[in-house]
């Protein structure tokens, strides 16, 4: 199966939901060795798990992504609860008021996922850019979070696809094996 059809069935499996209060628990878990470091969160749309209890808990800053553009990494700014604006594709974000930070630790939103790491996005590439661009500065931790349904069997990574240190699910933590 090529990614697009891997994509289309990652979503129709993530619209079938799981259990949000189990995963919560398990991202703080997966959060809790991070401590004070910069978070990055996301705002979620379209039926995507919600991070934001996690978010909520961390005792360190937080930050969202913005997308400033076509084809460029994404920026982040942070969140200290204030109303969000609406950005490109349905996402929301700070306004342009808030700091940029560069986050350690990002919670990565996703389509499907294999035990290898491997993540399908909506296809823009954007955290595959982010990802590499943090990878070449310092050392970040990117944890996918996902309910279990939008587990695939295998990802076929392409050479800019960056993976994911730890995957998150309503399940459990799973560290990815090569
Ligand atoms: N909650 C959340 N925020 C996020 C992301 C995400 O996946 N989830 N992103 C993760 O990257 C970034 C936003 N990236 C996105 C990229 C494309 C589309 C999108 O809807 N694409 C269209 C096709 C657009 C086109 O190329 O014309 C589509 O899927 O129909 C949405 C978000 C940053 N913020
Ligand atoms: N580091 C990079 N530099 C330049 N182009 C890139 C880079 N990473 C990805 N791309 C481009 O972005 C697109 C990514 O497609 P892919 O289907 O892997 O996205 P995705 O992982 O589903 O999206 P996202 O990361 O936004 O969730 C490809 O067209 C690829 O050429």
């Amino acid at each position: 199966m090529d990614k697009a059809a891997l994509r289309a069935r990652a979503l129709a499996a993530r619209a079938l939901g799981g259990d949000q209060e189990a995963l919560s628990r398990h991202l703080m878990a997966a959060l809790a060795p991070h401590g004070t470091e910069v978070l990055s969160g996301y705002w979620p749309m379209r039926g995507e798990p919600d991070p934001r209890a996690a978010m909520l808990a961390h005792a360190g800053p937080v930050c969202l992504p913005v997308v400033p553009g076509k084809a460029v990494p994404l920026v982040f700014r942070q969140w200290d609860g204030e109303a969000l604006v609406p950005g490109p594709f349905g996402t929301s974000h700070p306004p342009d008021s808030q700091p940029i930070l560069t986050p350690t630790v990002l919670i990565v939103p996703l389509a499907g996922f294999d035990r290898r790491g491997n993540r399908i996005g909506y296809g823009g590439g954007y955290y595959d850019r982010t990802l590499q661009l943090l990878r070449e500065t310092g050392d970040v931790t990117a944890i996918g979070l996902a309910f279990g349904v939008q587990e695939l069997l295998e990802i076929p990574a392409d050479p800019y696809d960056q993976p994911l240190d730890l995957i998150v699910t309503d399940g459990g933590a799973i560290q990815p094996r090569p």
